[in-house]
């Protein structure tokens, strides 16, 4: 059993929506039984018809013309703000309206889950709750659903783990002390990178093998590592991140009929982002749409030709000039070339921006038209040139820091403008500390998007791992990471012992477990130990297999481990914080189960698995009122009223590494393209004369793009730093060490805490708490009293009894969820 049915509601929407489907598309299997015209029971005849003349209201000429084109491939290509998102979405719902496809007929492709809900939603409103039966979802989970629904073809099974990037560098150091390597001169991590790269480039360890030359001894280890850590993926029955696609393209090359079926099924499909595809996304593409590489050879090619299936309608939008993945592989290439890869493709170019003014606009193409080799775009606006820009030159990254604020907060007195409405930007993560501490000086609301990702945290992956564990008694990778957390005396030796067992008798190293008996050399603690261990896990996917929903089972694992208690027990205030993430993942849980009541535990893990760092942008109710920091590549495709772009040195954005590298240093243009033209109306770039990095502080010249702006655009608001007042030595801070790795806070995917706004709270001490066997019972309006946060009201109750969950405002603390039941919370 893969999932309930195959197109899971998105976070948000309620399962309960797919009752109103059309009965032409059951959801088990909307492919199954098309209709012959490909119509749906809302289609022409239906309220769509009326519906698709007003999808075109408002749309320009060139908009209009995408929206409706029929037939063939269709490349749109245009500059930051143009609509093409917003023509993708229309263009959907006009297929829809017009009957001339059903949803279970599109594909569409965004980059992130949260760009696939909004879309979904976007469409929903257009035309109704059918559209959630659609496929609107990034790469890796189209790829997801296939797979599992097709595992079989491939000989794995349904429920196959997931690793993320952590899990693939612990499996590869793995493989490379089995290959006795040394890891100074082949170091593992760099072999992970290496075998990533290769995975989206769609080389084997068969086709690398080949590649390699006989005297370096590099490739020749990478070659070997690549091959064994498959095989120990494979023994895990786990695919890694970049295997999702790659696996997909195989899949489809390799079995026709599979192909087939997809091709088929999927008559429309729709990129957004597609300058950001890389080599495996685009032969994925390719494959599902039925293109193949060169149909004169090749067996898919026949195949297609055989079955006279015609091509689906494909249709990319993008930019090439916000092109900023090329580190994960995304190559230009693929936007630039569309035209002769599909020769019968039709190009839409969209100039009009409807984002930002035309001093905003002026500025951005002042600072991309530097690139060399793009093609010319002539992007205009008429809603006026608007404010200039401001510039600003900070003594430090403190002082940058301080002006953000300051002007925040003058903006809000004279133009209204919400904290909410307002984004900064930085080049890399490490940047956010000095912004973050001046923001929690004057208490200006914020988050931050990424950064030390919740689902990175140490505690959430320990519970993660017992999850995947329970869900997959053959994940080797997961069951080593909680084989001794908490500590049960299961040592290194022990398990290098129960490693040996498995290898010779070749069982998995979960199968070696439950054979511990057998185990030689193992000592008699040990072997206490490990027979523990397996009756937890045997009593949890007993439990998992009884129905149990992935909150409950998370619960359990987390207090038959003892993982909780010790935790509870310690006095360190980080493993406080500790016990609220997992109370936060439990609410995730809770969540997961609330929108799709019948979804076990395989479905939480495949949700869990899929959540980028991107999609951590929080859009519930109480996120509206505060700042957004995020780095560039973080904030591609979205747009806010007023933009901070920060750090503008040479050095730092033009990131240090880039600026001796022509390549390197297009693409640093191109993110600051992006960075310039996510602003509506206020752009504000700024940089500091002294930074500190890594404790040093460093001078740095202004970014090269500054200069590109023409200088009548610019407001300098300060010029130059006072340097004078500068080497009087006000350095505060320094890269302090906060014991979460000096990043971020703890966000999950939905109604994440937002980080508070005053400073000490994110370690709230848990000196009184006491583990509580229940919740206590709590009701909208009660006061009650935490030990952390102070007084506080409560305003929402959500789910009742054990897992009471209750929304409550701490005046000053802010706004929490509360899992109650793992909080000092008490009521007045
Ligand atoms: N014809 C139009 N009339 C009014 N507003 C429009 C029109 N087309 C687009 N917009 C608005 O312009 C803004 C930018 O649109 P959209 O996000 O679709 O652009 P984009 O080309 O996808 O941008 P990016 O390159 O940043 O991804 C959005 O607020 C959108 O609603
Ligand atoms: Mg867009």
């Amino acid at each position: 059993m893969t999932s309930l049915f195959d197109n899971l509601p998105l976070p948000g929407l309620s399962a309960s929506a797919d009752a109103h489907l059309p009965r032409v598309m059951p959801p088990r299997d909307p492919d199954a039984q098309a209709s012959p015209d490909g119509r749906d029971a809302n289609g022409e005849n239906g309220p769509g018809s009326l519906a698709a003349e007003a999808l075109l209201d408002g749309l320009n000429p060139q908009q209009r013309a995408a929206v409706v084109h029929e037939g063939g491939q269709l490349l749109i290509i245009a500059g930051a703000g143009s609509g093409k998102t917003r023509v993708l979405t229309h263009r959907i719902a006009y297929l829809l309206a017009t009957g001339r496809a059903r949803t279970g007929e599109i594909l569409a492709i965004t980059f992130t889950n949260k760009a696939a809900a909004e879309m979904r939603e976007r469409v929903s409103e257009l035309v109704g709750p059918r559209a959630r039966n659609m496929w609107v979802s990034t790469f890796h989970s189209a790829c997801v659903r296939i797979l599992r629904r097709e595992a079989k073809t491939l000989g794995l099974r349904s429920n196959f783990s997931i690793y993320d990037a952590a899990d693939s560098q612990r499996l590869m150091l793995l493989v490379c002390r089995e290959l006795d390597l040394d890891p100074k001169r082949f170091p593992p991590k760099a072999f992970s990178n290496r075998v990533s790269d290769l995975k989206n480039e769609l080389v084997d360890p068969d086709d690398y093998a080949r590649t390699v030359g006989d005297s370096n001894p590099f490739e020749q280890n990478l070659a070997a590592a690549y091959r064994l850590y498959n095989e120990r993926l494979r023994q895990a029955h786990a695919l890694d991140f970049d295997d999702l696609i790659m696996t997909t393209v195989n899949l489809l090359q390799a079995f026709p009929a599979v192909a087939e079926h997809y091709r088929r099924r999927f008559r429309h499909i729709l990129v957004d982002e597609y300058q950001d595809t890389n080599q495996a996304q685009y032969m994925l593409v390719r494959e599902l749409a039925g293109v193949p590489l060169d149909p004169s050879e090749g067996a898919a090619g026949a195949e297609a030709n055989d079955n006279d299936l015609p091509t689906a309608e494909l249709t990319v939008v993008g930019d090439a000039d916000q092109s900023i993945y090329a580190f994960r592989g995304a190559t230009i290439r693929n936007i630039v070339e569309f035209e002769s890869d599909y020769p019968d493709a039709t190009t839409v170019l969209l100039e009009q921006n409807y984002r930002s003014t035309q001093t905003i606009l002026s500025a951005a193409n002042a600072v991309i038209s530097r690139n060399p080799d793009r093609r010319a775009k002539n992007l205009w606006t008429d809603s006026g040139s608007g404010p200039q820009i401001i510039g600003y030159v900070a003594d430090s990254e403190h002082e940058e820091a301080r002006f953000i604020a300051e002007e925040i907060d003058r903006l809000g007195d004279s133009d209204g403008v919400r904290p909410g409405d307002v984004a900064i930007f930085y080049r890399t993560n490490a940047q956010s500390r000095a912004l973050e501490e001046v923001l929690i000086r004057v208490g200006l609301p914020y988050k931050v998007v990424g950064g030390t990702r919740f689902y990175e945290r140490r505690e959430v992956k320990d519970a993660i791992a017992y999850l995947r564990a329970i869900a997959n008694p053959d994940d080797a990778i997961n069951l080593r990471r909680i084989l001794n957390v908490p500590k049960r005396g299961v040592g290194d030796r022990a398990e290098a012992m129960i490693t040996a067992h498995s290898e010779r008798e070749r069982i998995s190293f979960g199968a070696a477990i439950s054979d511990a008996e057998n185990v030689i050399g193992l000592a008699t603690r040990s072997l206490t130990a490990v027979r523990g261990f397996a009756t937890l896990m045997s009593g949890l996917r007993e439990l998992a297999a009884g129905g149990a929903s992935p909150a409950e089972v998370l619960d359990a694992a987390l207090d038959r481990s003892g993982y909780l208690a010790e935790l509870r027990a310690s006095d360190d205030p980080q493993d406080a914080s500790r016990v609220e993430n997992l109370a936060e993942l439990h609410a995730v849980a809770t969540e997961f189960s609330e929108s799709d009541p019948e979804g076990d535990l395989g479905d939480f893990l495949e949700r869990v698995a899929l959540v980028a760092d991107t999609d951590q942008i929080p859009d519930d109710d109480d996120d509206r009122g505060v700042v957004t920091l995020m780095t560039v590549h973080t904030a591609k495709g979205l747009e806010f009223p007023v933009v901070f772009v920060t750090g503008l040195e040479d050095g730092t954005f033009p990131h240090q590494r880039s600026l001796a590298d022509e390549t390197e240093l297009a693409e640093e243009r191109r993110l600051a393209y992006v960075a310039l033209t996510r602003a509506r109306q206020r752009l504000y770039l700024s940089r500091a004369a002294v930074r500190t990095a890594w404790g040093m502080p460093n001078e740095l010249p202004a970014s090269r793009f500054i200069a590109d702006i023409p200088e009548e655009l610019m407001d300098w608001k300060r010029r130059e730093s006072s340097m004078a007042a500068l080497r009087g030595g006000s350095f505060t801070g320094g890269y302090r060490n906060r014991g979460d790795g000096g990043r971020g806070g703890s966000r999950g995917p939905s109604a994440p805490p937002v980080r508070t706004t005053r400073a000490g709270a994110d370690t709230p001490s848990f000196g009184s708490a006491k583990p509580r066997a229940d919740a206590p019972s709590v009701d909208v309006g009660d006061r009650v009293t935490h030990d952390a946060y102070g007084m506080g009201r409560v305003i929402a109750v959500e789910s009742t009894g054990a897992n009471a969950v209750a929304k409550i405002d701490f005046g000053s603390s802010g706004t929490k969820r509360l899992l109650l039941r793992y909080s000092p919370v008490t009521k007045l």
